[in-house]
């Protein structure tokens, strides 16, 4: 796959595919700050469930790496305040929270600087391969539920750039390529910041994968003339009961599929799964700065003073869900299916 990974680690610095550019400037940022990766989180510069958890995980690396103490304790703590303040840079995707945890017990076991700073890259490295290997099994799975000739929708992009690699909802087109299955996309383009239009596109097209871009009021007459077979779209939270959340306009999508007998999938790593959060009622949704919806690339659309509503996901109950595909197989969307995954 020629698409470009989102976060690399070099040399002490983290290198940022700037997805705010995409998809007519390829630009990379250079984060050398903690400060720097909260603002590339919240800007969605880097942005995708996984990816905000392995841009964060390098967070606490930076921190570790470049904060002037010899004494444990202190870095210790100062590292821990680190996580904290990136731990608030987005509310929704659990995997910001998920890796941040991982990091902040790595640094629990250390007893030394030097093991300190060598286990937080270790781990931080780990999460980025792990999510690779994830993402590809999830696509491998997700594969299986489609046949050659199949036309499948989604929204927002859960691509390879969102991950460290294939993506979760777009892994199963990328792996299709390999196996010499054409399988055709209609992507939805994801207003207001237009993640499918401007990313979900390139990618597939950066794969030579059939894509058709459509606007999200579409969805509905492209499933009736269309003859769509499947929805497949990513994950930010799946509650313990299996309602997901996803970029604003996917429970449109659920509530579309249910009425016109189309399959409805969810893909998502464990990883976005929290036993913590016991329904979708209890997700908290992003909502983001009104700009977002009155300006598109800086041009205003709307009145000044207009009121905006920005919420930047939505829900979609378990009960419209036809399964959730994971990198251990495609589940029901229940609590006792979910508990199973992680016994
Ligand atoms: C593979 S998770 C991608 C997931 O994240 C997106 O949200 P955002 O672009 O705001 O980070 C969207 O919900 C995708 O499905």
């Amino acid at each position: 796959m020629n698409i470009p990974q989102s976060v690399i680690w070099e040399n002490h610095v983290i290198r940022l595919l700037d997805q705010r550019k995409l998809p007519h400037v390829t630009e990379y940022l250079m984060l050398d700050t903690v400060e720097s990766v909260f603002e590339a989180i919240k800007s969605l510069a880097v942005r995708g469930a996984p990816a905000i958890g392995i841009a964060a995980a390098f967070g606490v690396a930076l921190s570790a790496l470049t904060y002037k103490t010899e004494d444990v304790h202190e870095l210790k703590e100062q590292v821990w305040i680190d996580s904290g303040y990136l731990s608030q840079s987005r509310p929704t995707a659990v995997n910001l929270f998920w890796a941040l945890n991982r990091m902040n017990e790595v640094v629990l076991r250390s007893n030394t600087v030097q093991s300190l700073r060598e286990n937080v890259l270790a781990e931080a490295m780990l999460i980025q391969k792990e999510d690779a290997e994830v993402c590809r099994s999830i696509g491998e799975h997700a594969l299986k539920l489609f046949q050659n000739g199949d036309r499948v929708m989604t929204i927002c992009n859960a691509g390879s750039i969102a991950t460290a690699q294939y993506g979760t909802a777009l892994a199963p087109f990328f792996l299709a390529k390999e196996h010499g299955i054409e399988l055709s996309v209609f992507a939805c383009e994801t207003r207001p910041v237009f993640q499918g239009a401007r990313l979900t596109t390139w990618e597939l097209m950066e794969a030579n994968v059939n894509v058709t871009l459509i606007t999200d009021s579409m969805a509905a007459h492209t499933m009736k003339t269309k003859q769509i077979s499947a929805v497949i779209t990513g994950a930010d939270r799946v509650a313990a009961n299996g309602d997901s959340a996803n970029k604003i306009g996917t429970l449109g999508l659920a509530v579309l599929a249910k009425s016109f007998g189309i399959p409805f999938y969810i893909a998502a790593p464990l990883s976005t799964f929290d036993f913590d959060t016991p329904n979708g009622d209890a997700i908290p949704i992003e909502e983001r700065d009104p700009s977002e919806i009155t300006h598109v690339n800086g041009v205003t659309i709307a009145p000044d003073g207009v009121n905006v509503f920005n919420p930047a996901f939505d829900v979609s109950p378990a009960d419209l869900i036809t399964g959730i595909v994971t990198e251990k197989g495609v589940i029901k969307p229940d609590t006792a299916s979910i508990a199973a995954l992680f016994a």
